[in-house]
């Protein structure tokens, strides 16, 4: 295990009390199932930090291991080696849509609703809310398989907000959304953030890149910091 007792973070990393979500040091090999197959080093001691209100993205190029890393730091993968730290609840919106087929749109909102331990009443008020901010009330008693794939990504999205987590983990979490449902996502996110979310968006368009506060490169393996849109301008 690397020695994280001495890794340096930067100066406005630091702030103690705001962090929310820090992964130090993280590795990860995929290994071949076959006897002489190759195995995958793809992360090698990447390091990050999110505090409170920050609107964090990490940008990459396909196979840089943007999606590992974010599975690591929401922990539903295995590291090999290096710490996460989470505070708060999480909510993660996946890049392949997690979803039961054959559930409608509201028995999918009560299923996943129950297990972040809400009420029915709470998951009723937050799914209408939802439904009614991306426009998709009248598919409420559609089952899944019957949505159009943008239609199921805000349905994806939704279950990440739905208990309104304290970190946000998003993998291009807009694919297949029409344009104003996109300028939509962008204005919630900001919303979120103001109110004290931390958000992490794995994102793949430079366009978006002002947007953030501040963004990681992933590549061969760590993540270097990039200068923001704004910090460019
Ligand atoms: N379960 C797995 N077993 C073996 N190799 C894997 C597995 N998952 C991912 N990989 C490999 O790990 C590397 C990183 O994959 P990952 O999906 O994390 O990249 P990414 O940056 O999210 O890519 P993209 O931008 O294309 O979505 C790739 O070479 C991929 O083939």
């Amino acid at each position: 295990m690397p020695n994280l007792e001495n890794k340096a973070i930067p100066d406005d990393e630091q702030s103690d009390d705001t962090w929310l979500l820090r992964g130090t040091d993280i590795e990860k090999t995929y290994d071949s199932w076959l006897p002489f197959g190759r195995t995958v080093d793809v992360l090698t001691g990447a390091t990050l930090t999110v505090n409170e209100s920050e609107l964090v993205g990490i940008v990459g190029g396909n196979g840089s291991g943007k999606s590992t890393l974010m599975k690591i730091l929401v922990g539903v993968l295995d590291r090999d080696g290096g710490e996460v730290k989470r505070q708060g609840t999480i909510g993660w919106c996946p890049q392949e849509t997690l979803l039961y087929d054959r559930l409608t749109v509201r028995e999918t909102m009560q299923l996943f609703g129950s297990g972040y331990g809400m009420d029915s009443e709470t998951i009723r008020e937050r799914l209408a809310w939802l439904a009614d901010r991306f426009e998709y009330e009248e598919y409420l008693d559609t089952r899944i398989d019957h949505l159009s794939g943008g239609n199921q990504q805000k349905v994806n999205l939704s279950v990440a907000l739905l208990h309104q987590p304290d970190v946000l983990l998003l993998d291009e979490p807009y694919t297949g959304f029409d344009w104003e449902t996109y300028q939509t996502f962008w204005e919630f996110t900001d919303e979120l953030a103001a109110q004290g979310t931390a958000i992490v968006i794995i994102s793949h368009f430079v366009e978006e890149h002002d947007r953030f506060d501040r963004i990681y490169e992933l590549q061969d393996g760590t993540l270097e910091r990039q200068q923001s849109g704004e910090e460019v301008a």
